[in-house]
């Protein structure tokens, strides 16, 4: 026997000797040093506007509330006229209401009937709530001493003309929506969605819907991306599925990167005899294979395709995903103009034991149960099914650690990532 075995190891993630592995963070680092924004800006209506980036910082054009106004339904008076212990006020004829301000002053020593949201009258400061009144409709008596400015709101307490209430790369929410609404804002400056493009590599590969031979499996990461870039609030472009056909898979890069901003494939990642996204990258001169330090998706290939930033999503569906969220998610809200984000993590208990290995960064299918993370019971990369059980990740850290039950671990639900 000429040819001298390796010892056996069984483990794809094993440590070549010899091979760079690059940190997750390093990686993250590098990817944010490259890219910037790609997006141009366009003008969009309130209504249009949920979820959009802003492409500059937003002013108040109007103060909230543009006039000072009551918080409650009662009565309003001047503080000067009151004192401590029981006393009495005559009510003025004619009432303030929201929509219906009072339009005369008020009366020296008197009090005026005023309802929630309506402007104070000229010589109301202070406002008592009618729960705290009696009245024959004449006059009211209450209890002093009553706080002056009790029950009122300030022109502007809430935001001023001309404040900035939102700064630019923010992604606008239904909370959002409401505060440019107030403050008089009805149209603003929004970046263009961010177009992505997703790509099936793989001859294996059947349509769902279609009949697939005894040999194939149905395309799971072409619906799973495309959905999650809808959710991320960018816009998708089905490319397809492209064969295991080195020229043709060329023609498919070719027509992504002249519709999109940005371009994700799946599958053909790594370095084997048909990973020809890895071998056309690296063809174009840009590619940056970068053999990352991560379970699952060690395979994740970087390039740029005719200026267009490429994603190579490793097949398996499990790290197709895990990267998307980890790698690409905050790649593209840097080129979508929102930023780098980094996601939601939150340290909770463990619900499970795990011994882990030191060197790699691992991200465990996971969801929240009772407060505590739980974990599903495959670490499978092809197993969809947990994909679907889990309701986030659980992040272990690139060391070697002991997990037992109430450990306290890193959980990122997929909410936080915008799922
Ligand atoms: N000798 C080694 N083999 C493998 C290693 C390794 O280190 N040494 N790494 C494994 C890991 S981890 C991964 S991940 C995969 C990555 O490979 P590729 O990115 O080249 O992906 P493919 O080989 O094309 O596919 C992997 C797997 O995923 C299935 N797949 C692909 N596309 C889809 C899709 N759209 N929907 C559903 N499933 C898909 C494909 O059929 C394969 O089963 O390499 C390992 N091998
Ligand atoms: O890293 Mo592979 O990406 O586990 O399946």
């Amino acid at each position: 026997m000429t040819l001298t075995p390796p010892p056996l190891k069984d483990d794809c993630f094993a440590l070549p000797s010899g091979t760079q592995w690059t940190p997750v963070d390093e990686a993250l680092s590098e990817l944010k040093k490259r890219l910037s924004v790609v997006t141009t800006a366009e003008s969009v209506g309130l209504a249009g506007a949920l979820d959009r980036i802003l492409a500059e910082d937003v002013l108040a054009s109007r103060a909230n509330p543009p006039r000072p106004n009551s918080a409650v339904d009662g009565y309003g008076f001047a503080h000067a006229d009151t004192k401590e212990g029981p006393q009495a006020l005559p009510l003025m004829e004619g009432r303030s209401a929201a929509g219906q301000p009072f339009d005369r002053s008020l009366a020296a020593g008197h009090a005026i009937r005023i309802l929630t949201g309506a402007t104070l009258p000229e010589g109301v400061d202070t406002v008592i709530l009618q729960e705290d009144v009696s009245t024959d409709g004449q006059a009211i008596a209450f209890h002093g001493p009553v706080r002056k400015g009790a029950n009122t709101r300030r022109a502007g307490e809430d935001v001023d003309a001309g404040e900035t209430i939102l700064t630019a790369g923010r992604k606008l929410t239904p909370a959002d929506l409401a505060l440019m609404a107030a403050t008089g804002v009805s149209e603003v400056l929004v970046r263009r969605k961010l177009r992505v493009a997703v790509v099936s590599t793989g001859d294996e590969l059947a349509e769902p819907g279609e009949t697939a031979r005894a040999d194939q499996i149905f395309d799971a990461n072409r619906p799973m991306l495309l959905s999650m870039i809808r959710r991320f609030g960018f816009e998708p472009i089905d490319m397809g599925r492209a064969p295991d056909v080195r020229d043709e898979l060329r023609g498919f890069l070719d027509r992504a990167a002249d519709q999109a901003d940005v371009i994700l494939t799946s599958g053909g990642a790594s370095a084997g005899d048909e990973d020809h996204m890895s071998a056309l990258l690296n063809e174009s001169g840009s590619m940056t294979l970068w053999r990352i330090a991560i379970k699952p998706g060690r395979p994740l290939a970087l390039g740029v395709w005719k200026g267009t930033p490429v994603f190579g999503l490793p097949g398996n569906p499990v790290a197709a995903m895990v990267c998307t969220l980890v790698f690409a998610k905050p790649a593209m809200s840097l080129l979508a103009g929102a930023g780098w984000e980094s996601p939601l993590r939150l340290t909770v208990p463990a619900a499970f034991a795990k011994s882990k290995k030191p060197g790699r960064r691992e991200y465990l299918r996971a969801r929240l149960r009772d407060g505590k993370a739980e974990v599903f019971a495959s670490e499978g990369s092809g197993r969809i099914s947990g994909l679907s059980w889990a309701e986030g990740l659980v992040e272990l850290p690139d060391e070697a650690c002991d997990v037992d039950h109430e450990t306290p671990v890193i959980f990122m639900p997929y909410a936080g990532f915008g799922l």
